[in-house]
């Protein structure tokens, strides 16, 4: 438990080693949940000025750069789900009170659930440390907001920020040397020309047996808040963002509630950040629910219904599917994802 005094890098501690699980190969996801105001978006990604860090996205950075002996190509997509309909934040080019580009979820080939973004944009591939960290910290500012009484600049949808790894693993000292030297046109040129799998292809011709491809995300999931009505005083068309926001919020305790009973089937398909989710409310990823709680004794009721009534605290930590798995690197051969 983290008090109201706790920094940024201290509650941090607790997401980093997620992060070395990530380039370990598990499917790996952050999410806060609390009632409105209660600092989720804050605990997630910290104040809105210009010159703060984004901790994950550093961290995954020096990550990255510390092992030489892979090929990142680091891909970024930032949704939200606002009223059930999935939106591209990255696509949206200014606050306006009416969301961005609408898209569609759909199941790739491998089973992994995707957002379907254009041909244009699609895999958004970042090819600088510095990009990746002016997405990652505009893109959310970008979200519906609407004042409620309890907090003027309350988000009104759940955020997903999906950071994508595609690593190309080599097997000896010269398909190092080999990937190394393709790393930086992998990030720049290639990258933004679409093309970006060709020099990893060109050294698969180049190894016996050919290097293996692994792709890894990490989710940044802020949840809308949980909302009590007459706390909130939503009215009109914040009524029903409202009523969309908390079906949804106890659709996912319900997954959470299957997950943790180990009921047979899983309602993952029931609403959009359940199903957007599934990839991570599975039995094989690393999933750490943090809970955002008021310190104000006003919201001490639905503090403790966030922790208890609901429910969601409790669910999400009973959710216990045995050890975690990593996925298996495909062979880049292997034919790539297609839709439905
Ligand atoms: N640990 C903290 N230190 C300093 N300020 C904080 C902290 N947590 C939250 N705040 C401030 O409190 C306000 C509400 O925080 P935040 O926007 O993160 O809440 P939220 O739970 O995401 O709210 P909503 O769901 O309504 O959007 C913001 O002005 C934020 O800067």
């Amino acid at each position: 438990v983290y008090g109201p005094a706790a920094s940024q890098s201290a509650v941090f501690g607790d997401v980093c080693p997620l992060l070395v699980s990530l380039l370990d190969g598990y499917q790996v996801c952050v999410m806060t949940y609390g009632q409105t105001g209660s600092g989720k978006t804050y605990t997630m990604l910290g104040s809105h000025s210009d010159d703060n860090p984004i901790l994950e996205a550093e961290e995954l950075v020096r990550l990255i750069l510390e092992n030489p002996s892979r090929i990142p190509k680091v891909g970024v997509s930032i949704v939200e789900v606002y009223n059930n309909d999935v939106f591209d934040l990255l696509a949206k080019d200014s606050v306006v009170a009416v969301s961005g580009v609408k898209r569609e979820v759909m199941t790739a080939k491998d089973g992994r659930i995707e957002v379907v973004l254009l041909a244009s944009d699609r895999e958004r591939v970042v090819g600088s440390t510095s990009r990746l960290m002016e997405l990652v910290r505009g893109g959310p500012q970008l979200r519906v907001k609407h004042p409620t009484l309890v907090h003027v600049d309350s988000s009104r949808s759940h955020l997903i920020i999906t950071m994508t790894l595609t690593i190309v693993t080599c097997s000896d000292s010269t398909a190092d040397r080999t990937c190394s030297a393709t790393l930086p046109r992998e990030q720049t040129e290639a990258g933004r020309a679409g093309r970006s799998h060709s020099a990893s292809l060109r050294a698969a011709q180049l190894l016996p047996g050919g290097p293996a491809e692994c792709m890894e995300q990490v989710q940044l999931v802020d949840l809308a808040s949980s909302q009590c009505v007459s706390v909130s005083g939503a009215t009109g068309a914040a009524l029903r963002e409202t009523a969309c926001i908390n079906r949804s919020l106890a659709l996912l305790a319900d997954v959470l509630g299957t997950l943790s009973e180990r009921l047979g089937h899983v309602p993952n398909q029931k609403s959009r950040p359940t199903h957007l989710l599934q990839d991570c409310l599975r039995g094989d990823a690393k999933l750490l629910v943090v809970l955002c709680v008021s310190p104000s004794h006003r919201h001490l009721a639905q503090g403790l219904q966030g922790l208890q009534g609901l429910c969601f605290g409790t669910r999400a930590q009973q959710v216990q599917r045995g050890p975690a798995r990593k996925r298996q690197p495909s062979s880049l051969a292997e034919g790539k994802k297609q839709p439905d």
